[in-house]
């Protein structure tokens, strides 16, 4: 922490969040949606967004991970599936960063196959590279696009340590 570069500030990061609940209110203030975070890192950015949506929604979780705790993804493996069912309905899923976009894609895939009506996808950052499974492949609500570093912070880990940082930081020479 001591070394790493802060790349956005509490702050700027709030700003954002308060913009994508706006984004998302527009979109599905009358849909009575499923809200699934996507844990360990989706939780801190789910927690400040929900209380900024002010309207009917049920909210769960799910956890999905192919990071777990390196810093190069591999095999998803489902840790959580969802137990609300959302058959027929709106669904939200939150996550803290669409990096190679693997984990989202497949959460949108599982959830297609298990009844929802639509499948909305939002998160707080969209790291950009060209490394990205389905390039064609974006996220319905995004809060910042980040640069391609190793990022910490606000729900996200360097090897299992600091989601608790206000601001999003990258590790350094990562
Ligand atoms: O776009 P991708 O390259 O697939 O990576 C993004 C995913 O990786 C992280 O989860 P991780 O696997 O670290 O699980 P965790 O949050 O439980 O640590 C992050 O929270 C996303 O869910
Ligand atoms: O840059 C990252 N930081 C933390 N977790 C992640 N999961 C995918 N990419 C990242």
């Amino acid at each position: 922490m001591n070394e790493a570069d802060c790349l956005h500030s509490q702050a700027e990061v709030d700003a954002c969040i308060g913009r994508v609940a706006e984004e998302i209110t527009a979109v599905l203030h009358d849909c009575n949606p499923v809200v699934f975070c996507v844990m360990n890192g989706g939780l801190i950015f789910a927690g400040q967004l929900l209380t900024r949506l002010n309207f009917p929604l049920e909210q769960s979780y799910l956890h999905a991970t192919r990071y777990r705790n390196e810093t190069r993804g591999g095999d998803l493996f489902w840790k959580a599936k969802p137990e609300v069912s959302f058959i027929d309905r709106d669904v939200l899923i939150v996550d803290d960063i669409l990096d190679e976009g693997h984990t989202l894609m497949a959460i949108i895939d599982f959830c297609k196959h298990a009844g929802a009506r639509n499948v909305h996808t939002a998160v707080l950052l969209d790291k950009q590279h060209e490394r990205k499974a389905d390039p064609s492949f974006k996220a319905d609500f995004v809060g910042i696009e980040c640069e391609d570093r190793y990022v910490f912070g606000y729900g996200m880990d360097y090897k299992g340590y600091w989601r608790n940082a206000a601001g999003i930081y990258a590790v350094k020479g990562m």
